[in-house]
Formats: structure tokens, C-alpha cells, sequence
């Protein structure tokens, strides 16, 4: 087999560190400087506090800011200002206990029973929910009382309460990636358990924990200051929470008392949870959504390239047939992505077409853009990828200036789509019949009855000999082969003029591989639809196909009927694909050699 070249102009990945990122953006560095301002006041009491935190003098009692008293005296007389900058030692010290000891208990426990399932799973998710039902404020009181108010204690004992946080996230993160392939394949590779929790599972688990800690401390602070509002926690030691007690007791008579602390604890519990609401956006915890700007941009630049980029922006590829001959004709497609280090074009100026009744295949190696091409034709391109192109038109209608929800409405009705994995793209848990029976309901506007007798007839017409026991099937009950063919009925059902099956063959073994291909060439002919078929496979071109376009790095190398492409590639890159085939159909005669040299032996003993 031939090795396809590595793609030129494939630039190298940048990474970006999570911290410039961050940095990036401007409510995750206002609430950065917020808490880091807080932490410094909480590090630097001693020095920034002008008085003794607990130093009284009776005539500051309720005094209002001034007199070297910049936000004035408590009810007993002590410097307001002074006990802030303590009480954010206290408040920051209590958050740290209580985080650590949430991490310590909730995620080892979380990721092991995630990994391992079973009677582990069971007992840890029981002592989680149990932890959850206890009315945990109850239970502080009680172990503040039972531990004479000792406040590390209590802060470990919220701790606890706060693990079940930890354990839900770290389970489910464990369960999805330990049906992971690389998790196998580690396993067959003889790494222990241990070691995969270690590196695979922590890791997994990672970055939904950082998230969770900006929260955990947020709440920590706020339950805290509960705690100490309700009394508990030694006099002599400031905090936040005893100031708003002491506040609220004169709060109709002097509601600056309350006010400060009130205004640290809410400014710091917002400033947490906005730490964590940036960082759970730039470890995509959230799915990112990118912007209307950043969509704009995308576009702008792949409409507008520079000067020095425009050699490379011609289109790439040519028509064959005229405008109003075609089901399908794409001028001048680009696809591009927003990233970090700007925009990364996957699709660099496609031109093609297809006729109705002809068979036209996309050829290139993997990461050559051919998916990125039908998907941009289908509208169906993943969030964040933005297609530019001069004109896209199906059954001769512009289509690339329509809206999304336009562009819908032609999905399963102008254009259809057959897609690569045939299992993973039915719904384990409705039927076949629903499956098919739905859209024709809904789209097509059929009667439930004529809905179900079209799905019957179609399944017939691919091939599927027991059409009421399919009908009746979860997708997980029939075959991947048969499961391909109720796909192809699927988008075949309201006879689109374009059908577009992506690598329709490649998640199926050999034999069913040709009987499939079979299928859309006579499906294609009865119902006179253009069929456009993405392959990376010369010898489903040489099957199937009238003509080819060769894609590679995003651009058409070469076009032409696949006669004359086989014959004379005019591009050695198609000639290395042609061969890469070739080398398999030498591999295959081998094999049939040997095979009938091995019957033959057999037959003589
Ligand atoms: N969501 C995405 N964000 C950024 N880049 C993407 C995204 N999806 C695909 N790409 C990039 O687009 C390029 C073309 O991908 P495409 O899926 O079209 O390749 P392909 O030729 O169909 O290969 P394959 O047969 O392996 O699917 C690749 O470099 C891929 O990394």
C-alpha cells in the first residue's frame, strides 16, 4: 500500500494555554482581579489592617467612616475596616478546607465508581445519596456543637456534604470514558487499573473538577457565613458571618454595619461563579456556541482573502454540464472554522457538478475535505464551521443565500442523505417503523397509514425480504448491512433529485460492501437522481461511478470521467490513490491465490 503524502499546508496545531485564554476574557479577568484582590486583602491583613481586629474602643461604637476609621465602628466598638481584612483570612481558610476535603472524598470515589461499576458503583452512589437526603445544616449545628465550635472541624464536616457534588460529576465522566476505545486498547495493552485511573480517568475528570471548585468554594463561603450568622465559631476570631450578625442586629439603626460585609461576601461568591462560568466555557464543559461576530468574521475572511492569498483562492475543479442540466452545482464552496490562531480553511474553493441520472464520486485521502464539501451542500456543517460559496444550486434552485430553516425544508426533499456509520445514526430507542414512518408524516405530509405503507414498500425496494419484522425492529435487533439499507430507504423515501451518501460502505464487511453499492446505483437509476458519493476508495469509484472529482488538501487536484481518470490520471496524486487501490486488488489476488492453492492440496490428500 502506498503511504499518501502528508498535506503540505497542514499547519501545525497551536496550543494555547488555558491561562491566555482565560485571559481573553473580560468578566473571567474582572472576577480573576476580584478574587485575587480579596486573597491578597486576606494574606496582607496584618500589614493592611490599621487596627487590631478585636481592639475596642467605646467611642467608635456605631461610629460612621472617618476619624482614621475608614468605614467606621461596630456595635462593640471595633474597626470595621480592620475586621474585613481578618474575616477574609477566616472566610478564604474555611473555603480551602472545605474544597479539599470534598476533592479528597468525592472524586476517587466518583472515578472508581465510574470505572468499575458494580458493587463499587452501587455502594458509593448509596452513601452519596444518603449524604444528599441529610439536612446538612442539622448536622453542623450538631457537630459544632459536639466538637466545641472547633472551625477547621466544621469545615471538614461541610466538606462532606460538599463531596456528593464531586462524586456525580467524577462518576459520570469515568462512566463515558470508560467505554472509550483508548480504554480498551490500554487494558489490552496490559496497563493496570490503577495506573489508568490514575492517568486516564484523572485527567478525564479534570477539567469539570476545576469548574466545580470555583462553585464549591462560592457555596462554602455562603454556608459558612450561615454558620457563623447563627453564632457558631469562636468571638475572637473575625468573620464575615459574625459582622452580618452584628449588623443585622442594628440594621434599621445603623445599615452600614451590615452593608460592608454584606458587600464582600456577595462580591466575592459572584466573583467565584464567574471564575467558574469562564472556565467551564473554555474547557467546553458547555458546548461553546460560536458567536454572531465570530461567524461573521469566519465569513468575511473566507469571501475577502488578502492579496497575497489570492493566487490560492481560484476555484478549484470545473462544471460539465450547463446550469439548468444540473441536479447539483456547486461554485466556488469554502468552509472554514474559527480557532485560536484564526481561521482554518478545511474546503478552499470547490467547483462541481452532477447531472440528474449521473454517479459522481469525491475522491482524496483522509482530512482532504470531502465530507466538509457534501456537508456544506446539505447545510449540515458541525456549529462553528461557516461555508461561503459563489452559488450552490439544487434542481436548479440557488439555494446558498437561503436561510437555515429554508435550507432545512430541502433536506429529505430536494437533496437526501445517506450517512458513513449506518448504526449510530438510528435512534436505539424507536423502532424502525417510527424512524421511518415520522418523516413522511411530518415532511412529506403522508397519513399515518400511507406513511407506513410507503416505509414498507421502500424497505422492499432495498432489498429487505421481512419488511413487518424490521418494521418492528430496535436498531440494535437487525444487522449493520441491514441497518444501512433502511438508512438508504430513509432518505430515498421522499425521492430527492441529489443524493449524497458519505463512505455509504465503510462501516460494512466486503460482501454487503457490493451489494449496497449495487443498491444505490439501481435506486439511482429508477428514481433519475443525481448520486454524489464520498469515498476515499478508488475501487468503489471504479464500481459505481461515471465521473470523479480528486480532492486534497481542501481543493480539486483533478475532474474527469472515471475511464480516462483510471486510464491517465492527469495528477500524480490521483495516480498514488489509483495505485494505493491497485495494491489492494495485487493483495486480494494473493489471497484468492493462496486460497485456491490451499483447496488444492485439500482435495489431493
Ligand atoms: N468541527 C471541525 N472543526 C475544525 N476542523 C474540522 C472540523 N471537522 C473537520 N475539520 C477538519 O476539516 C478537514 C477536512 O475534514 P473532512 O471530514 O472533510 O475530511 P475527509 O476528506 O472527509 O476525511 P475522512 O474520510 O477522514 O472523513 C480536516 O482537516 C478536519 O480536521
Amino acid at each position: 500500500m502506498t503511504t499518501a503524502p502528508f498535506p503540505a499546508t497542514l499547519a501545525p496545531v497551536r496550543r494555547i494555554s488555558l491561562l491566555r485564554r482565560y485571559l481573553r476574557r473580560p468578566l473571567g479577568v474582572v472576577a480573576l482581579v476580584v478574587l485575587l484582590l480579596v486573597v491578597a486583602a486576606a494574606v496582607l491583613a496584618p500589614w493592611l489592617a490599621p487596627f487590631d481586629p478585636n481592639f475596642v474602643t467605646f467611642k467608635i461604637v456605631h461610629a460612621e467612616p472617618g476619624n482614621g476609621h475608614l468605614l467606621g465602628g461596630d456595635s462593640a466598638g471595633r474597626d470595621i475596616l480592620s475586621r474585613l481584612l481578618y474575616g477574609a483570612r477566616t472566610t478564604l481558610y474555611g473555603a480551602v478546607i472545605t474544597c479539599v476535603a470534598g476533592l479528597v472524598l468525592g472524586v476517587p470515589a466518583g472515578v472508581s465508581a465510574g470505572y468499575f461499576g458494580g458493587v463499587t458503583d452501587r455502594i458509593c452512589s448509596w452513601i452519596s445519596d444518603a449524604l444528599q437526603s441529610i439536612p446538612g445544616m442539622i448536622v453542623l449545628l450538631v457537630v459544632a456543637a459536639g466538637t466545641g465550635q472547633s472551625f477547621p472541624v466544621l469545615m471538614v464536616a461541610l466538606g462532606v456534604f460538599m463531596a456528593p457534588g464531586y462524586y456525580r460529576i467524577s462518576r459520570a465522566r469515568a462512566m463515558a470514558v470508560r467505554k472509550e476505545p483508548y480504554i480498551d486498547a490500554a487494558r489490552v495493552a496490559g496497563v493496570t487499573n490503577p495506573r489508568i485511573l490514575r492517568t486516564h480517568m484523572m485527567r478525564a475528570v479534570y477539567a469539570p473538577i476545576v469548574v466545580q471548585t470555583a462553585l464549591t468554594a462560592g457555596i462554602a463561603i455562603g454556608m459558612q457565613a450561615g454558620l457563623q450568622f447563627l453564632g457558631i465559631g469562636s468571638a475572637s476570631t473575625p468573620s464575615w458571618g459574625q459582622m452580618m450578625n452584628d449588623g443585622f442586629n442594628t440594621m434599621l439603626t445603623f445599615p452600614k454595619i451590615l452593608l460592608w460585609p454584606s458587600i464582600a461576601l456577595g462580591v466575592t461568591i459572584a466573583a467565584l461563579a464567574f471564575i467558574g462560568s469562564t472556565l467551564a466555557d473554555l474547557i467546553s464543559i458547555r458546548a461553546e456556541q460560536p458567536s454572531k461576530r465570530s461567524r461573521a468574521r469566519v465569513r468575511h475572511e473566507l469571501a475577502a482573502p488578502s492579496a497575497a492569498e489570492l493566487s490560492d483562492r481560484v476555484a478549484s475543479g470545473s462544471h460539465e454540464h450547463a446550469l439548468e442540466d444540473c441536479a447539483l452545482r456547486v461554485e466556488n464552496l469554502r468552509v472554514g472554522y474559527a480557532t485560536q490562531s484564526g481561521v482554518k480553511e478545511v474546503v478552499r474553493g470547490v467547483s462541481l457538478d452532477a447531472a440528474p441520472g449521473e454517479v459522481l464520486g469525491i475522491v482524496g485521502e483522509s482530512g482532504s475535505g470531502k465530507t466538509q464539501t457534501s456537508f456544506a451542500v446539505l447545510d449540515l456543517l458541525p456549529s462553528g464551521g461557516t461555508a461561503v460559496a459563489d452559488g450552490i444550486w439544487i434542481s436548479g434552485r440557488e439555494v446558498s443565500k437561503l436561510s437555515s430553516a429554508e435550507r432545512a425544508a430541502l433536506l429529505g426533499r430536494s437533496i437526501g442523505y445517506v450517512p458513513q456509520e449506518p448504526l449510530s445514526n438510528l435512534d436505539p430507542c424507536y423502532t424502525i417503523e417510527h424512524q421511518l414512518v415520522e418523516p413522511l408524516r411530518y415532511v412529506h405530509g403522508l397519513s399515518k397509514a400511507d406513511a407506513r405503507a410507503r416505509a414498507r414498500e421502500v424497505l422492499v425496494r432495498v432489498g429487505i425480504t421481512d419488511p413487518e419484522r424490521v418494521l418492528g425492529s430496535y436498531p440494535h435487533q437487525i444487522s449493520g448491512g441491514m441497518a444501512q439499507r433502511v438508512l438508504i430507504a430513509g432518505a430515498v423515501s421522499g425521492r430527492p433529485s441529489v443524493l449524497v451518501a458519505d463512505e455509504p460502505t465503510t462501516a460494512l464487511d466486503v460482501t454487503v460492501q457490493a451489494e449496497v453499492l449495487e443498491l444505490l446505483r439501481e435506486l439511482q437509476q429508477e428514481y433519475g437522481m443525481a448520486l454524489v458519493i464520498v469515498t476515499h476508495n478508488f475501487g468503489v469509484v471504479a464500481d459505481i461511478c461515471d465521473r470523479v472529482v480528486v480532492m486534497k488538501d481542501g481543493r480539486i487536484v483533478e475532474t474527469g470521467r472515471v475511464e480516462q481518470i483510471f486510464r491517465a490520471p492527469a495528477h500524480p496524486y490521483t495516480a498514488e490513490l489509483i495505485s494505493a487501490s491497485l495494491d489492494d486488488v495485487e493483495g486480494r489476488d494473493e489471497l484468492d491465490r493462496a486460497l485456491a492453492h490451499a483447496g488444492g492440496e485439500d482435495d489431493a490428500r
